[in-house]
């Protein structure tokens, strides 16, 4: 049922007039995001802190030709705000089409802690208000045969150094949607999953936090973006970004892991 519902190629044209919500559009990947929906006449609901960003980037999407673009601003520590932004949608459109969960909490690189605050913190903003979203977009996505898209990370499925608390939002991540994908077979619940699983990309944020320590380069943002827009809109239920690289890392976690803790760790900078 899942397979038979999903189109095989991707074309610009199959966003055209679609709602979207991009979280954590105002900067980065989700930035990018938005751009290329834009691009593709999609109205959009892109979501962030800091106003002024989403200000700018609202402006610009319009220039770009999107059907309509609008923020609403807030931070997703707030337990309320995932129902505001959804209820946003639901004032504006009266439905959705596609759910992009994007956005990350601040967390710092480097040996964990001890501090259980920030992971909470962290659970928060990176797992809880994902599920929040999508609780309150459900509704508005069933009846659409809509999508949701995750965007999570090879960190979310086998882990590195210095990067504990974020590592533990993205396994939960795949935990929780990949089993919700289930139920949606099960009961017959047209609404796509595609889980995210990106490589180091040369956003500012990760660029500023990581790059003193490792070697690898990173692949570029709009070339990201492009891949979980296509990948969203084709039903796809897992993105491998960039494939070789997340493929060959996801190959050795199940055949060789003690190889592939011990190359990760050589990725290092010492
Ligand atoms: N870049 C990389 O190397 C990789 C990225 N990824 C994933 O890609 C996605 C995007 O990453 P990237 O573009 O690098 O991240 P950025 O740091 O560039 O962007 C993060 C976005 O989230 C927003 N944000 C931050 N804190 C909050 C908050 N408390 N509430 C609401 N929004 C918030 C930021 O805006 P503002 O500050 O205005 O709130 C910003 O728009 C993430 O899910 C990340 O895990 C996965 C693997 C690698
Ligand atoms: C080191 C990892 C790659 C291992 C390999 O051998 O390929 C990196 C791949 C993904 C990176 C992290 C990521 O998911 C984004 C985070 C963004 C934050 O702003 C801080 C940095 C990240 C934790 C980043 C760290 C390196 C990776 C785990």
């Amino acid at each position: 049922f899942y397979f038979y519902s999903a189109p095989e190629n991707f074309n610009e044209e199959m966003l055209r007039g679609k709602r979207v919500i991009v979280t954590g559009a105002s900067s980065g990947i989700g930035e990018q995001m938005a751009y290329h929906l834009a691009r593709m006449e999609a109205h959009l609901l892109l979501t962030a802190r800091t106003e002024a960003k989403l200000q700018k980037v609202v402006k610009r999407c319009l220039e770009l030709g999107a059907a309509s673009a609008r923020y609403v601003s807030g931070s997703m520590e707030d337990t309320t705000f995932p129902e505001v932004v959804v209820k946003e949608a639901e004032n504006t459109w009266g439905g959705l089409d596609v759910l992009i969960l994007n956005h990350i909490g601040y967390s710092y690189f480097n040996y964990f802690n001890g501090d259980v605050g920030h992971v909470r913190k962290l659970l928060e903003v990176n797992f809880l208000s994902y599920v929040a979203m999508t609780v309150s977009a459900l509704p508005m996505l069933k009846e659409s045969e809509g999508s949701i898209v995750v965007v999570s990370s090879v960190a979310g499925k086998t882990a590195a150094p210095f990067s504990a608390p974020y590592s533990a939002t993205k396994f939960a991540l795949d935990g929780f949607f990949s089993s919700l994908r289930h139920e949606f077979i099960i009961e017959k619940v047209n609404v796509s999953i595609t889980l995210c699983i990106l490589g180091y990309i040369d956003t500012e944020n990760a660029v500023r936090a990581v790059s003193h320590a490792i070697r690898d380069t990173p692949a570029p943002k709009e070339e990201c973006a492009l891949e979980i827009v296509k990948s969203g809109v084709l039903r796809r239920r897992e993105l491998h970004y960039p494939s070789r690289a997340v493929g060959s890392l996801l190959l050795l976690r199940d055949i060789a892991p003690d190889f592939l803790d011990s190359l990760i760790r050589s990725s290092y900078k010492q």
